[in-house]
This record gives C-alpha cells, sequence and structure tokens, in this order.
C-alpha cells in the first residue's frame, strides 16, 4: 500500500520545490501544492512537479459564489488532481457546482475548520458552535452536496467517520511529537491521526524544514 503521507510543498521556489520533492519522492504518498506554490508557478509549475510520478493534492481552498467556483475547477484543465480543495463555507450549492466542474478521477473535498483556528477564533468569527459541532455540521453539508470528503483535523476525524464511514478523511495539523506547533492550533500526531481514521495525513515542515526531508518523512513513516 502506498504511504497515506502527502508532503506539503509550501514555497513559491521552484527549484527548492522540486528538490524536495525529488528528496522525499520514493516514501511520500503524494505532494500537496498550495496557495504559495500555485499562485507563482501556476498549471505549468504543477504539471512539471506532477512528472515526478506522484499523486497531486491541489489545495487552493476555493471559495467564490459558484459559478466562479465551478469555472475555476474547470480553468486548471489540464491538471487532473488527485484530491482538489473547496472551502465548505462556500455552501451546497458551490460545493455541488465545484464537484460537477471537477474531472471524475479528481477527489473534491471540502475544508470544514482551519486547523489554526480554536474556539476563541471560532467565536470571534460569530461561528457560535465549537470546533467539533461546526466540523460536524460542514461535513454533512458536504456529504449532502456529493463531496468525496473533508478536511479537518485530527481531533474531529473519528467522530466524522462514525458518520462518514466511506469519507475521505484529509488531515493536516500533524505534529510529531517533537516537532515545534507553528501556527497550527488543533494538531495531533500522525499515529493518532490515521488510528483516528484518517485516510490522508498533510505534513509540511516537519519534514520540509528538515536539514534531510527523506529522514524525517521516514521517522514519521515508521511510527504508522
Ligand atoms: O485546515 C487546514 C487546511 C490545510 N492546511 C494545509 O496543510 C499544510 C500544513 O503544513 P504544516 O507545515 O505541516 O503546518 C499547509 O500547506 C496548510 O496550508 C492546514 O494546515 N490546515
Amino acid at each position: 500500500m502506498s504511504s497515506p503521507i502527502f508532503i506539503a510543498i509550501d514555497t513559491p521556489d521552484m527549484d527548492r520545490a522540486r528538490s524536495i520533492a525529488t528528496a522525499v519522492k520514493r516514501h511520500a504518498g503524494g505532494l500537496k501544492l498550495g496557495l504559495e506554490f500555485f499562485c507563482h508557478n501556476g498549471r505549468a509549475g504543477v504539471l512539471e512537479l506532477a512528472e515526478l510520478g506522484l499523486p497531486i493534492f491541489l489545495d487552493l481552498k476555493l471559495h467564490d459564489i459558484p459559478n466562479t467556483v465551478a469555472k475555476a475547477v474547470q480553468a486548471l484543465s489540464p491538471i487532473t488532481p488527485a484530491v482538489l480543495t473547496v472551502h465548505a463555507a462556500g455552501g451546497r450549492a458551490m460545493l455541488e457546482d465545484a464537484k460537477a466542474a471537477a474531472p471524475a478521477a479528481t477527489k473534491v473535498v471540502a475544508v470544514t475548520v482551519l486547523t489554526s483556528l480554536d474556539n476563541d477564533d471560532l467565536e470571534s468569527i460569530g461561528v457560535a458552535s465549537n470546533g467539533h459541532a461546526q466540523v460536524e455540521r460542514l461535513a454533512a453539508l458536504a456529504r449532502e452536496a456529493g463531496l468525496d470528503g473533508i478536511v479537518c483535523s485530527g481531533q474531529e476525524v473519528a467522530a466524522a467517520r462514525r458518520k462518514w464511514k466511506d469519507g475521505f478523511f484529509v488531515v493536516p495539523g500533524i505534529r510529531p511529537a517533537d516537532s515545534a506547533i507553528g501556527d497550527q492550533k488543533r494538531i495531533m500526531t500522525p499515529r493518532a491521526a490515521i488510528d483516528a481514521g484518517a485516510s490522508i495525513l498533510v505534513v509540511g515542515r516537519p519534514v520540509t524544514g528538515a536539514d534531510h526531508p527523506d529522514e524525517a518523512l521516514r521517522a514519521i513513516a515508521a511510527t504508522l
């Protein structure tokens, strides 16, 4: 079975991105390319890294009116990402239209509550329910809209999985026990997240910030 660990290549620098991706290529399950990479390198950059042969997770967290999001998804062609993110808070019609616009082979997953937010942050943006309840609410919305799964923290994945047995659960905010937490607030160790029901883990700085990214990745993989 291929590794469930997707490495977040968060850099605008194509040379650095290629170097990290090449270093981790043998032991990673895929590459996660997000806003930092995409805003600078665009589709051409994504297609270049895709040549390494790993599945591509395009983490664009699309969030706009349904027509705009659907057209943006279509505009990604000829990229066929293995996984693509949209924001659940865009609402049901936006989620349905995003899924309809995506290639059949692409898993479209909805970001629920960013792992950098805690309950105080949610309250400050007018979300009265706590993180757990909000993730459950948005997971139900994503499921009803026909999406493939959600993005949530390891702290919510077990409850979400109980209600959506065949859902695809993407878990960032992964921190090995001795790692710096940085701006993440809802974190979990790789092993605990897998045990809780994560389908894939997203790991960035604990690997990309290491002196030897492939060694850091293998150390994490050895805990699974
Ligand atoms: O809720 C979310 C959604 C996406 N992310 C992304 O995952 C990686 C995490 O990187 P680390 O360096 O391991 O913190 C990053 O690309 C985020 O954009 C997330 O962290 N939380």
